[in-house]
């Protein structure tokens, strides 16, 4: 679809939403270093056709200015002139919408993700048993068991998305990169949150855990 066909409203809509995401990340502290970057999709879905709004790369993210967020297309390219530079993790998020149709992603850097990934890696995901906030996902199973995938990290992002494509399941909401951060996703901003606020709760759980069986 033509970014023209996408109502202005629509695009004010997701920059607004963005905003305020980004405003209360940042008041917990989660976009150290600039590090983070958030996306929200606007207008019709095809698997090759969206546009989504996204920060713009090496902000700071604690911030709010006129020049945070750009809209780009489903190959990662501004959908209109402009001088920003979208987020250097675009090709990622572009991905994520590629293959789950998902509405919004917020990507952060704790060290609660980055200590997990690097404890898990080699076994390729982060193993969660009976914890309550599973649910999150609207995994309503009994002392449901679930594996949050982790794929290795390389300076050249485009090198990491064939390993998304790889692991990415459907039914969890997220993908770790070792010891880089979690992307999250949600079929709306909301939801998105919802997601990675219970993901961030997993992983210090997890973290603590195997603290005390040491
Ligand atoms: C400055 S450390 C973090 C970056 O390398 C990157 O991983 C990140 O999350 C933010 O990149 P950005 O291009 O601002 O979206
Ligand atoms: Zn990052």
């Amino acid at each position: 679809m033509a970014f023209t066909d996408i109502t202005l409203e629509q695009k004010q809509r997701a920059l607004h939403e963005l905003r305020d995401i980004k405003t209360q990340f940042a008041d917990r502290h989660w976009f150290p270093g600039t590090s983070g970057n958030l996306s929200v999709r606007v207008g019709e879905y095809t698997p090759e056709d969206f546009h989504f709004a996204i920060t713009a790369s090496g902000k700071d993210k604690t911030v709010n200015t006129p020049e945070d967020f750009l809209f780009v297309d489903a190959a990662g390219k501004p959908s209109e002139r402009t001088g920003l530079k979208p987020s250097a993790e675009t090709l990622i998020h572009c991905e994520i919408y590629r293959l789950t149709g998902c509405g919004a992603i917020f990507h952060v850097h704790t060290v609660f993700n980055n200590i997990v990934s690097e404890l898990f890696h080699e076994r390729g995901s982060i193993p969660v048993k009976g914890v309550e906030l599973i649910k999150a996902f609207n995994i309503w199973t009994e002392d449901a068991e679930i594996d949050i995938p982790i794929v290795p990290n390389f300076a050249h992002i485009p090198s990491i998305v064939p390993h998304v494509t790889e692991k990415l399941n459907p039914q969890i909401p997220g993908i770790i990169l070792r010891n880089h951060g979690i992307y999250a996703w949600g079929a709306n901003a909301f939801e998105a949150k919802r997601h990675l606020e219970a993901f961030e709760f997993l992983f210090e759980y997890v973290y603590r855990w195997e603290l005390l069986k040491r």
